[in-house]
């Protein structure tokens, strides 16, 4: 059951770990509301890549609860956490995850061959994948319509970076989750690209959970959360015997 009031994302009790014994999250609580754009940071290896994988159902907590707009996904079947994902979820990676052999206007539209709901968002507006992928892309700044029939591997790592925000935002997930997708930028190009993925998200009511090493970029998002703040595990306490691994 969900309802306009819940937060996205309602993180109880969470622990995780890759290993019987381990543990790299031990989260007590966090909450993030609809329409806020929270930056997590964390030094490397603090386990913020861990944290978006719970968030994203594609990790399960060995204990504790993962709400994702009022669904406690950890407790979902794996088929249906990827049915939710695909259906709520935009993912912006690290290395963007573009498929090469498509074009730019392809790999946007991608996810809705996976996700209904968005595909049926995208139809409520009117129009068709691709018209929507290049509406988004033109948001983006990417206007050159040749550009947008190339391969994504033709294309600069900023230009793949706004493909990979097109495909996250199209047919409006309700939580948008970045990991580092500003790395490979300079200082200028970065903040550029998240006032651009800042404004999108607006405009889709999208809930934005952008996580990164780079404090210089905390400043400008609603909310900042130290992932070592918030973990109780980076002071190397360790799990119950009993929790098992976690596939
Ligand atoms: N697939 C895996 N199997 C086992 N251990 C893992 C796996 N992925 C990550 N870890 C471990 O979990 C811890 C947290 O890793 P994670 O990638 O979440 O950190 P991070 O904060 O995202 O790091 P970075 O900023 O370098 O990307 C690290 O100690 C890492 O070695």
């Amino acid at each position: 059951m969900s309802s306009l009031r819940q937060p996205v994302i309602h993180l109880k009790g969470v622990q995780f770990g890759w290993k019987p014994g381990t543990v790299v999250l031990d989260i007590p609580e966090l909450l993030v509301n609809q329409g806020e754009k929270v930056f997590i940071r964390g030094p490397s290896g603090s386990g913020k890549t861990t944290l978006l994988g719970l968030l994203g159902g594609v990790l399960t907590p060995v204990a504790g609860d993962v709400s994702v707009l009022g669904n406690d996904i950890g407790r979902f079947s794996s088929a249906r956490r990827d049915h939710f994902r695909a259906d709520h979820i935009g993912f912006i990676f690290q290395m963007f995850n573009l498929i090469p052999y498509l074009s730019v206007i392809e790999n946007v539209t991608l996810p809705l061959g996976f996700a209904r709901k968005r595909r049926e968002s995208v139809q409520s507006m009117g129009v068709d994948a691709g018209q929507e992928a290049i509406r988004l892309l033109n948001h983006l700044e990417l206007t050159d319509t040749q550009l947008l029939q190339r391969p994504v591997t033709e294309l600069s790592i900023g230009q793949q970076q706004r493909v990979a925000a097109a495909r996250a935002l199209i047919g409006r997930p309700e939580l948008v989750i970045a990991d580092e997708p500003t790395s490979a930028l300079d200082s200028d190009t970065r903040e550029a690209f998240i006032r651009l993925l800042f404004t999108e998200c607006e405009a889709a009511g999208s809930t934005l959970v952008f996580v990164s090493h780079d404090s210089a970029l905390e400043a400008l998002f609603d909310r900042s959360v130290a992932l070592n703040e918030i973990n109780r595990a980076s002071q190397h306490r360790p799990l119950s015997a009993e929790v098992s691994e976690v596939v």
